[in-house]
């Protein structure tokens, strides 16, 4: 439980989330066309795969009986009597001391039982212009060939029927690779959510705008959209409006119907101008906190759009619901470092359940810091962090700047290729300790 001064934890607040996130419409798409969703239901292969047996190398498919006496001495040599690529149909008859040349791929005779990769025959010379293209009439090999070696088995990796990924998982370009090879043509994928990502504060200038005193450019609309589409989100509107609440009320109304999740920026803390809040959640006590009942966080079932203090620094100042239309509405703080945290914590995981991922909140591993820091007592800190062992070294990081997790950091976040989470109850890191950490860039 979050303690008085704040209302929730930041678990509590991503379980408030995820309770209300709507998951959203499923269809039929080819798979070419569903990279990056989320399968909405089990893909099973249509395949068994490898679909035949087949052979592992380029070399002779041959019946390994035939070979039991072979030595140096006494080699044995056998009649080729078939030339088989990767695609033949073919299925030669082998008699007694006949073999057939085969690729990599390529079906096995099904009089055949092991296959003798080129190297390992006698006469095959990798230095000849022809070597390896021309076929031998004879082979020779000087050692017995072991049964079932160098083959592939027919179902040995998937059977047809057999779950090859469950739904609720990510279709990745390896999982996408897997369906495909697995014979499946179409799925069943959740639709990317259509998200509206608005700046609000009357001090934002387009970026690269020349700014008069008081006015800042408006970096969190870009902050915000493209981690929206790196999460498999289609952002419909872009933009920014004023504290006038009539821009943003116009906003809203505008994209109804054409999207589904809306994610504002600014406003959202007790300030005179705090449009977000004004907007969203008129009676919205802002910053004072009035008891809870129970002195808990929000019933994570109530979808009603609240302004909560979230006992995490930065991004204490957090709006969450769902508007009377049905979307979900994060309303995220304005300092830029507070909207990425933000948004990792809190709007990553609701898109993704949107979608029906199975695992929508992002794992996050120990490492060892290198240097020490102070963090606020009480609530959840996350620091912008880089790393600074060498590649192949276990991971080892220290804070992006030594501004620590000062939330107004916008230019300093360039620097940080991950984040650092530190426990509320820790109210200082030393070098050594053990922190979590989140990478977000290789
Ligand atoms: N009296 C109190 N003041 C503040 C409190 C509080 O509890 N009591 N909380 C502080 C915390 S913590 C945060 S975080 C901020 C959040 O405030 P808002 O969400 O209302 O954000 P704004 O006031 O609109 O802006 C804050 C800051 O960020 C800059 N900003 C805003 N939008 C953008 C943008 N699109 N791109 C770049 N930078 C942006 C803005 O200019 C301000 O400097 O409130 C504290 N105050
Ligand atoms: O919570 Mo604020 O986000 O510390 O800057």
């Amino acid at each position: 439980m979050a303690e008085a001064r704040y209302r929730s934890t930041v678990e509590d607040h991503q379980h408030r989330v995820l309770t209300l996130a709507p998951l959203l419409p499923a269809d039929t798409l080819p798979l070419a066309e569903a990279a990056g969703l989320t399968l909405a239901a089990d893909a099973n292969a249509t395949l068994d795969l490898p679909p035949w047996d087949n052979s592992a190398m380029d070399g002779y498919a041959v019946r390994s009986e035939d070979t039991t006496r072979a030595s140096a001495q006494a080699p044995v040599r056998l009649d080729l009597i078939a030339e088989l690529p990767a695609g033949t149909e073919a299925d030669p008859a082998l008699a007694p001391g006949q073999a057939a040349r085969i690729m990599t791929g390529a079906p096995m005779p099904t009089d055949a039982d092991a296959v003798v990769p080129l190297e390992d025959a006698v006469g095959w010379d990798p230095a000849a212009p022809t070597a390896g293209t021309e076929t031998p009439v004879h082979v020779e090999l000087h050692h017995p060939a072991v049964a079932g070696r160098h083959l592939r088995r027919r179902g040995e990796d998937v059977r047809a029927g057999e779950l090859v990924s469950p739904a609720g998982r990510p279709l990745t370009p390896h999982r996408l690779s897997a369906l495909a090879a697995a014979g499946i043509a179409e799925v069943r994928v959740r639709r990317r959510p259509r998200v509206v990502v608005v700046s609000t504060g009357s001090e934002l200038v387009a970026p690269g705008e020349s700014v008069r005193r008081g006015q800042i450019p408006d970096s969190n609309s870009l902050l915000l959209a493209s981690l929206v589409e790196a999460g498999g989100g289609l952002v419909v509107h872009r933009g920014r409006v004023s504290d006038d609440p009539a821009e943003l009320q116009t906003v809203l109304q505008s994209t109804q119907g054409a999207s589904d999740a809306v994610i504002l920026t600014g406003g959202a803390s007790v300030g005179a101008h705090d449009v977000a809040r004004l907007v969203l959640a008129p009676g919205s006590p802002g910053g004072t906190v009035p008891p809870a009942p129970d002195g808990g966080a929000p019933a994570p079932e109530d979808p009603t759009v609240r302004f909560d203090r979230v006992a995490v620094q930065p991004g204490k100042p957090q709006g969450f619901g769902l508007l009377p239309d049905g979307r979900a509405v994060w309303s995220l703080p304005g300092n830029p470092v507070s909207a990425w945290v933000s948004y990792l914590l809190f709007v990553e995981p609701g898109l993704l359940a949107m979608q029906g991922r199975d695992a929508p909140v992002a794992p996050w591993h120990p490492v060892i810091t290198e240097e020490g820091w102070r963090s606020p007592p009480g609530r959840e800190q996350f620091v912008p962090a880089r790393v600074v062992s060498a590649p192949g070294e276990p991971l080892r990081i220290a804070q992006a700047t030594e501004r620590g997790s000062g939330s107004h950091l916008a230019g300093r976040m360039a620097r940080a290729t991950g984040l650092a989470r530190v426990p509320a109850t820790t109210d200082a890191v030393s070098a050594g300790d053990t922190v979590l950490y989140r990478a977000l860039e290789a």
